[in-house]
């Protein structure tokens, strides 16, 4: 067989992609499976099983990989997971490849947990993931690639020094409290950084820093890169920088000769949410202090405010972005998940980058979805009078991407909001749609059946604060994902999720664009200011009998700039290892030479 080379690597590069689109083409025309009305056409998920944290996100020599945790065994969580991997060109379509590691030594025998990629200046990527060791204690190991000239990176191997960081009775840290490490930064002295999860006893959430010269022997540092008390533990942490000037990615060592912020995201195990902060590493100290220090309520900024965890970035230098991952889990009960065979999604990739306010993260679908793009449906300037309801039609209602933007011209016509009501969950969750308020609820009504006895809401309302300091009046915009009418079966979980989009509606459009796909509603409020993902499981609204509508059921008109719906045709999200057009590399050389 054809060993690999740079120009049929290419070759294959094209000839993938041209499959990749034929087929997705040929799916694109087919039906859903009746039997699994909630696999998704676009959004990655493993062809069966269970899936939680998106791992070790990169792309190299032009191929983007994602693994994840996987449990080929079954359709639940299972301690000894493993790394489950899968390869695309294009962040859209994808080829399923073997799992990259099992539990096999005595430093991971227990479980493959999660871990990152960081790629060393000479380009070779490296895995740092958490190990359930023999003793069922976290540690964490090193994996690298059999053989880096396979662009599908299908092989890794566990050196000799594995496990490289440990607990003990000096460090103190707790066994079972000790684990994700994040992609690793270069500091000017030339010594590696890397942060891992951690809590103490008493519920200090820690960010606990090691350093390497060499990236096999790791010494943790006196301090820890941040720590917040009573957050419980923390995992998954994520660690970047952001440009304070554009909407370009910056990789992860760099220093920012332009300027840069920091941001460190951590998935709380309390709330099973994603909180991020924006601020300052400080290099000298090795220590990071974010600018409004870490709050602790419940308009926290979060990446998401719905089914959202266990998140994580990578830095894509050919596109010059960087790119968010995170693990959507089910709202079902366990017996459904076990009986359809499969739980757990990853999010449509996004591009995120820092606000000009320099106060908050932007997140959007990555641009590739538009290559999924098919029927289209545009409107413009529409009055959605008080009490309205208008359908869009022509488009594949159940897999669809859809972008709205409304503007309201008698803001003054807004309710006042309650001092009291600092929770935009639960401001969301007292709603009832039909009683009619001021301004708003308007938006999207989705997955919606035919006689609207299901539908999942996606909506704004707008309030105003009497402001008394300088007289003047502001306005507060919650965004909502209303679930509590999406399924004839009450068994799954409902929960409405909110939070306020920071945007003034006097001079800003209030725009919402949100991703459908069968069992997934994931929505960009304020231009990606506020995201909100859902899981649904509708009974009627199934493929052809799902239905789009835009409405308003407040007692004042909204006027809606533009509309733009698309049919989205269906990814090729489990391509074929065996595909003729991929290549393989009969003799592989091992490879340890870091
Ligand atoms: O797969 C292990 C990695 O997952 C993380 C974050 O998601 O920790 C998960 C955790 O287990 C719970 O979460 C499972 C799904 O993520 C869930 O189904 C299971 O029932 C939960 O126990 O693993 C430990 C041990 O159970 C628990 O404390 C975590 O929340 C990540 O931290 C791991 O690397």
């Amino acid at each position: 067989m054809a060993k690999l080379n740079r120009s049929n690597i290419g070759l294959s590069l094209l000839l993938s992609m041209f499959l990749a689109n034929f087929i997705t083409d040929l799916e694109a025309s087919s039906h859903q499976d009746l039997n699994q009305p909630y696999r998704t056409g676009y959004h990655f998920q493993p062809l069966k099983n269970w899936m939680n944290d998106p791992n070790g996100p990169m792309i190299y020599k032009g191929i983007y990989h994602l693994f994840y945790q996987y449990n080929p065994y079954g359709a639940v969580w299972d301690v000894r997971i493993v790394w489950g991997h899968s390869t695309s060109v294009d962040l859209v379509n994808w080829i399923s490849q073997p799992p990259a590691f099992n539990p096999s030594q005595p430093s991971d025998i227990n479980g493959c947990w999660s871990g990152s990629v960081t790629i060393l200046p000479n380009g070779k990527p490296v895995i740092l993931y958490t190990g359930i060791d023999q003793n069922k204690g976290q540690v964490q190991n090193v994996a690298v690639p059999v053989n880096i000239s396979d662009p599908y990176l299908r092989e890794w191997s566990k050196p000799p020094q594995n496990p490289l960081m440990t607990t003990n009775a000096v460090n103190g840290i707790n066994p079972d409290r000790f684990r994700d490490p994040t992609t690793a930064w270069l500091g000017r002295d030339g010594e590696w950084r890397v942060i891992v999860g951690s809590s103490t006893d008493d519920r200090r959430g820690l960010a606990i820093l090691y350093k390497s010269r060499d990236f096999f022997n790791w010494t943790q540092s006196m301090k820890p890169l941040h720590y917040e008390d009573l957050t419980g533990m923390w995992e998954c942490p994520d660690f970047f920088p952001v440009s304070i000037t554009g909407s370009d990615g910056v990789e992860t060592s760099s220093v920012g000769e332009n300027g840069i912020k920091h941001v460190l995201k951590v998935s709380l195990i309390e709330t099973l949410h994603d909180y991020y902060t924006i601020g300052s590493y400080d290099r000298e100290k090795d220590v990071y202090v974010p600018d409004l220090g870490f709050v602790q309520n419940e308009s926290a900024p979060r990446l998401d405010y719905g089914k959202y965890y266990a998140s994580k970035t990578f830095y894509d230098d050919v596109k010059k972005r960087r790119i968010l991952w995170g693990w959507v889990n089910e709202s079902s009960p366990a017996k459904d998940d076990i009986e359809k065979g499969w739980s757990g999604l990853q999010s449509f990739p996004r591009k995120i980058w820092l606000d000009e306010s320099g106060k908050e993260l932007l997140q959007w679908p990555i641009e590739e979805i538009e290559t999924l793009r098919g029927q289209q449906v545009n409107w413009q300037k529409k009055v959605l009078k008080a009490g309205s309801t208008l359908q869009v039609h022509g488009v594949t209602a159940a897999q669809a991407d859809v972008e709205v933007s409304f503007k309201v011209k008698e803001l003054e016509k807004a309710d006042v909001i309650e001092p009291s009501w600092t929770d935009p969950q639960k401001i969301c969750s007292q709603g009832d749609l039909s009683v009619m308020s001021g301004l708003g609820p308007f938006g999207l009504m989705v997955l919606a059946s035919n006689d609207m006895e299901e539908y999942t809401s996606v909506y704004f309302r707008i309030f105003k604060s009497n402001d008394d300091t300088n007289k003047k009046t502001k306005y507060v915009v919650l965004m909502c994902s209303d679930q509590s009418r999406s399924s004839l079966n009450d068994e799954n979980d409902k929960s409405t999720f909110g939070a306020f989009v920071a945007i003034d509606p006097s001079h800003q459009t209030i725009s919402l664009r949100t991703l459908i796909d069968h069992s997934i509603v994931e929505s960009y409020g304020g231009g990606g200011r506020t995201c909100i993902t859902s899981r649904v499981y509708p009974k009627l609204a199934i493929g052809e009998n799902a239905n789009l509508f835009v409405f308003n059921k407040g007692t004042q008109s909204v006027d809606i700039l533009t509309l733009s719906a698309w049919s989205l045709k269906s990814a090729q999200i489990n391509g074929d290892l065996m595909s003729p057009f991929i290549e393989r590399e009969e003799s592989r050389s091992p490879n340890h030479q870091f």
